[in-house]
This record gives structure tokens, C-alpha cells and sequence, in this order.
């Protein structure tokens, strides 16, 4: 992304990682440094039929998310959870608002946007280069990865053979090749079985510990203490909980 971008189109800006020293400003602590955030952020569907109104999803959304903190996102289904994690990534644009980020992004995307046709060794590859790593360092962080996530005998495995599962871990290691500084992570566990689900939160809690900033989305937080704070999304509207709240 180049720096700070304006969409015309659409009265978004962006700030990348070489105009984000503002982020900084307002954070009491270096460790806890806003990486990202998203201000007064609208978007709105329009219809596909005549003479139907456009459905309101975000409604002048504020949320910022931090270096090691772990944020969840909450909401029930259609309350924009996706729509607002793809606004953060860059994926999608706002009808209006403002994100800046201070740090480069990794996004997990509800449903896998992989390649069929490949074998996830290869799809590390695909977007390991894309992110400009060395072949050495594809390699070392898609064994890694593989052995935490426990996916090493399906390395070969294509992509449209995997189970659902295998694919979700798939797609969650691909999220995480560059080592970005904050992660958004779209119901990132639905199909894990138990023993994925544990060997999850204890990756989360590396990266956490390492400096990443983590946003969950998800419908249901099985364990409200593992985030740091929550973000609930209501009728296009955002409540934030602190921890200790
Ligand atoms: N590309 C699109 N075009 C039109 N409407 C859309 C589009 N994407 C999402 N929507 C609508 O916007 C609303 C919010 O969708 P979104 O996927 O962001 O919600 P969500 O909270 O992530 O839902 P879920 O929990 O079911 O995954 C829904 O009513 C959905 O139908």
C-alpha cells in the first residue's frame, strides 16, 4: 500500500506503516501501541432488487486494536463482523471513515481464498514470495507453523483434498507467513477439533507475548478471559468491554 492513500470514491483514507507514528500518540505504553484503527467507519449494502432500501451494516464504527492485546470481536450473524475486519485489512473499503495502521496486517478469512489446485506447501510459497520472503525463510516458517498447528503429513496434501479442518489450519498458517504485526483472525477455529483448538490459543499467546496485536472475530467467545478487551457490534453500533470491566 502506498503512503497514506485517499479513496475519491469513497472518503476512506488509510495510513500505512511510514505515517503511522500518530497511532502512537494516545497509547500510554510502547508494548501496548495502537497498530491500528479504525474511526467513524460506515458501510452500508445496497440492494439488488428495485425498490428496496440499502442495508445499513456499520454505522460511524470506532475500534482501535493493539500491539499484544487480544481483541474480540462479537456480534450476532449479519452484525458486520466480517464487513468490519475486511474494512480493517484493506480488503474492502468504507462508504466513509478513516483507518490507519502502524504495522503490516495478516487476515484470516472466514472461508479459505486458496487455491485449489495447490498443495499447501506450495501455497506457502505462493504467498510467502508474495510478501517478498526469502525461499529459506518460507521454508523454515511453513515447517513451523506446520508442527504447531499439526498439519506436517498434509504439507503435500492439496488443497481441495483437505478436510475441513486441515484446510482452516491451512488458512490460519497462511495469515501468519510474514510474522505481521497484527493479526485479524474471521472465526478462525470453526472446524478445529480439541487438541487444534488448545495448540491455537497457545500460538496466540506466543504471538501475543512476541508483540502481535490479535482481533478474533467470532459469534461466541467460549472464554471471555483469554481477550483482552471485546468489541460487540449492535444494530451497526460498537460497544467496547475492558477486561476488568
Ligand atoms: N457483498 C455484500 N453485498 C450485499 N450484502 C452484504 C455483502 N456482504 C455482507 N452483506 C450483508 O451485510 C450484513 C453483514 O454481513 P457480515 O458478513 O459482515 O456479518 P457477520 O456478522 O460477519 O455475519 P456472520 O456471523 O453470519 O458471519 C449481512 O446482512 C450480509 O447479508
Amino acid at each position: 500500500m502506498s503512503p497514506r492513500t485517499t479513496d475519491e470514491s469513497n472518503d476512506t483514507t488509510f495510513d500505512d506503516e511510514e505515517t503511522g507514528d500518530a497511532l502512537d500518540e494516545g497509547s500510554e505504553d510502547g508494548d501496548t501501541a495502537i497498530v491500528l484503527r479504525g474511526s467513524r467507519l460506515s458501510k452500508s449494502y445496497g440492494s439488488a432488487f428495485p425498490f428496496t432500501t440499502a442495508t445499513t451494516v456499520l454505522e460511524r464504527i470506532d475500534i482501535e486494536l493493539r500491539r499484544r492485546e487480544i481483541t474480540g470481536i462479537v456480534g450476532a450473524n449479519g452484525s458486520g463482523k466480517s464487513t468490519l475486519l475486511k474494512i480493517l485489512a484493506g480488503i474492502a473499503a468504507a462508504d466513509s471513515g478513516t483507518v490507519e495502521r502502524n504495522g503490516t496486517v495478516g487476515w484470516c478469512p472466514q472461508s479459505s481464498r486458496l487455491y485449489e489446485r495447490l498443495t499447501i506447501r506450495e501455497t506457502f510459497e505462493l504467498f510467502g514470495a508474495g510478501h517478498g520472503l526469502a525461499d529459506s525463510v518460507i521454508e523454515n516458517k511453513t515447517n513451523e507453523l506446520a508442527e504447531k498447528l499439526d498439519f506436517v503429513s498434509d504439507l503435500d496434501t492439496l488443497i481441495e483434498d483437505l478436510s475441513g479442518g486441515n484446510r482452516q489450519k491451512a488458512n490460519l498458517g497462511i495469515s501468519l507467513v510474514h510474522e505481521p504485526d497484527i493479526l485479524l483472525l474471521d472465526e478462525p477455529y470453526t472446524g478445529f477439533d480439541w487438541e487444534t483448538y488448545l495448540a491455537f490459543w497457545e500460538l496466540t499467546d506466543e504471538l501475543k507475548t512476541a508483540g502481535t496485536g490479535i482481533a478474533i472475530v467470532s459469534h461466541l467467545l467460549r472464554k471471555r478471559d483469554r481477550f483482552d478487551c471485546v468489541y460487540k457490534l449492535e444494530d451497526g453500533g460498537i460497544r467496547r468491554n475492558d477486561r476488568d470491566e
